[in-house]
């Protein structure tokens, strides 16, 4: 599932997961549970979490693919949430794990995403839900992460769904994506 940061992708990948019954991997989450662990590695991350700025490609796709074979034998398919960031992230997850069938583009206004997050931010707790942050995170999510939709549209799998209406409804175009690959 990919969209701009606070287009709803954390709210669709939960109900998904409750419909569906699939492995969620949320490439931030992962990498906040690094941070919160304390090691060494997450002080590296939280700095560029909290700049905006894209952690490492490998890094990322360690902790992912670590996650997938940790569920490999159990799981009824992989929602991943977030990721890929870029074209090459993209490329290299496909080298090293497999092609998706599926890419949901949850899609919404930058307004609506600036607005969504200063509001999640009265409550999350998340570093990066600051003004300032949420900013780059917009930038950054139209230089480097709209590039990948372009290129999985390419390949025809990219379904776009309008994350305007409420959440519910979004939803529906969510299932409904999803019981087309059926
Ligand atoms: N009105 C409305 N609000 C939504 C919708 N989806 C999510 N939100 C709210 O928008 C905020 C961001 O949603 P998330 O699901 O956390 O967004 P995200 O895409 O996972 O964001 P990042 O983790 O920052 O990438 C939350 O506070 C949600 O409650 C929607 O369809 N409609
Ligand atoms: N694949 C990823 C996912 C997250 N991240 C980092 O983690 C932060 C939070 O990711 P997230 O997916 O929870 O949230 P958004 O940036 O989409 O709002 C990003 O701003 C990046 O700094 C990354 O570098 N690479
Ligand atoms: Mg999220």
């Amino acid at each position: 599932m990919a969209g701009g940061p606070g287009s709803g992708k954390g709210t669709q990948c939960e109900k998904v997961v409750a419909k569906y019954g699939y492995t969620h991997l949320s490439s931030g989450d992962l990498l906040r549970a690094e941070v919160a662990s304390g090691s060494e590695r997450g002080k590296t991350l939280q700095a560029i979490m909290q700049k905006g700025e894209l952690v490492p490609l490998d890094t990322v796709l360690d902790m992912i693919k670590d996650a997938m074979i940790a569920k490999a034998g159990v799981s009824k398919g992989f929602l991943i949430d977030g990721y890929p960031r870029e074209v090459k992230q993209g490329e290299e997850f496909e080298k090293k794990i497999g092609a998706p069938c599926l890419l949901l583009y949850i899609d919404a206004k930058g307004e609506t995403m600036v607005k969504r997050l200063m509001k999640r931010g009265e409550t999350s707790g998340r570093a990066d839900d600051n003004e300032e942050t949420i900013k780059k995170r917009l930038d950054l999510y139209y230089k480097a992460t709209e590039p990948v939709i372009t290129f999985y549209t390419s390949r025809g799998i990219v379904r776009k769904i309008d994350s305007e209406l409420p959440v519910d409804e979004v939803f529906g175009h969510v299932a409904k994506a999803i019981d087309d690959l059926k």
